[in-house]
Formats: structure tokens, sequence, C-alpha cells
């Protein structure tokens, strides 16, 4: 049985002229987290804002009682540089600095060791570094990655080096409203059958026609942009989600 659901709508599909109102609104139409996507135009092919923008809607939602408790900050770090950015966006108020793994391999793991600069940091060391800045840190891997890569960073023994949650896309990182991947489903399986208790999240083409199957396969923290905000009802997208994976739970 896979933890407790997490509805994390995107508010990349948000009215971005009000956005601290839209933020409120989806905590109060039963949203866990808000799903906060950043890019840097280089590490994906678009561009959306950063840490002072997270900064101002911050002051319109509160800030979660515990870890992981409802108003969470979950960004997901779509940017080259994740190390470069991490401080400003613990100040800005993110809880869980979410990055990706392939803006993060060490020389050893790069496929062109030469192309790998000084800036690129291990994820063992970022994620060390994002504990110690007391937010939860998140692993992305994008779809062409393969789940294998993980291994070696989730058996670790040592607890602050190892990701509180992992993030599988099921859509190419960039653009919301994509459609979903299910042949990404095997890797949610690998790592749900391998680690039973760990976050794990989906992020792309969620909706209620395809949650059975992210659920089914072992998800249980759900991104949802353009199936929340460009739903009649957003509550009721929320609640369909939640029913989702509790029913795969059963
Ligand atoms: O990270 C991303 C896209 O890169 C996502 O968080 C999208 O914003 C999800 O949008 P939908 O696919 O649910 O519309
Ligand atoms: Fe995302």
């Amino acid at each position: 049985m896979a933890p407790a659901p997490i509805i994390a709508p995107s508010i990349l599909s948000a009215d971005f002229a009000a956005l601290g109102a839209a933020c409120s609104k989806t905590i109060s139409d039963g949203a866990d987290w808000l799903h906060v996507d950043i890019m840097d135009g280089h590490f994906v092919p678009n561009i959306t804002f950063g840490a002072p923008i997270v900064a101002k809607i911050r002051s319109h939602v509160e800030r979660p009682q515990t870890a992981y408790g409802k108003g969470t900050f979950d960004c997901h770090m779509m940017i080259s540089e994740p190390k470069k950015w991490v401080k400003d966006f613990q100040k800005a108020g993110c809880d869980n600095y979410c990055f990706h793994y392939e803006a993060a391999i060490d020389s050893t793991a790069a496929e062109n060791p030469e192309e790998v600069t000084d800036k690129k940091t291990s994820p063992k060391e970022m994620i060390a570094y994002i504990h110690s800045l007391n937010m939860r840190a998140g692993i992305a891997i994008k779809p062409k990655t393969p789940v294998d890569v993980l291994w070696e960073i989730l058996d670790n023994h040592n607890k602050d080096e190892v990701p509180d949650m992992v993030l599988v896309m099921t859509v190419e990182p960039g653009f919301g409203g994509q459609s979903f991947m299910a042949d990404m489903m095997p890797k949610v399986k690998a790592l749900r059958e391998r680690f039973p208790n760990l976050n794990i999240e989906v992020d792309g083409g969620l909706s209620e026609k395809t949650i059975d199957q992210a659920a089914n396969a072992g998800a249980n923290v759900i991104v949802a942009g353009s199936a929340v905000f460009g739903a009649k009802s957003p509550a009721d997208a929320i609640s369909k989600l939640r029913e989702g994976v509790e029913k795969a739970n059963l």
C-alpha cells in the first residue's frame, strides 16, 4: 500500500495575472500542495518565474504546519543549475525543492564528462545541501532517463543524502496540457516495489482519465495542471484524483 494521497495542482495552468488568489482558492478547494513549476528557458524550452514571485504567492497561502502538510510549496526546478537557486527558494518559502537528476549528474556518471562543468553538483550533494536548509528534497527524472539511475541514490544509508520524494515525469518537461505517457508506469511500479513508503510523484497529463493507471502503478503524489484549473469545478477534479489514489490503495 502506497503512502497517503497528496494532490498537488500545478499552478502553471492558473491565471498568472491573479496568482495569489488562484493559489489560496486551490488550497480551499481541497488541494494538499501547490506544485510550482520553475523553468529557465535552458533546461526546458520555456520560462516561468523565479523566487521573487514564489515569495509573493507564499504570502497568500499559509505555511504547512508539518513536513508535507497542507500548503506545501512543491517547487519543480526545471533549471540547468539547480544548486545555484536553493537558498533563494528556501528564503522565498519553498518547502520541497525537487531538482532534475539530469541537471545534477556528476562527472563520473555523465555521458560526456568533458561537458560537465564545476557548476554541476552530484545528486547526493544536492540532497544533503537541500536538507541542510531544512527543506525536503525531491529528485525528478525525465521520460528518457531510466529509473535504474536512482537505485544507488535511494539505497544510500546516509539519510541526509536520500531524497524524500521521486518525481517520475509523464510528459517531456516544459509545458502543461500534454498527453500522459503511460509507458512511464513501469518506472513507477519498479520504484513502488522497492520502496513501499516512498512518496512517488507523477507529473504531466494526469486527469480523471489517467489517474487509475498512475495510482495502480503506485504513485501517491499527483500533479495536475490543466485537469484542475481547466475544470468547471476544480474542487471536484481534486476529489476525483484523490479518490483514484484511495481506490488503488484499498
Ligand atoms: O512540469 C510540468 C510541465 O513541465 C507540469 O507540472 C505541468 O504543468 C503539468 O500540467 P498538465 O499536464 O497537468 O496540464
Ligand atoms: Fe511540474
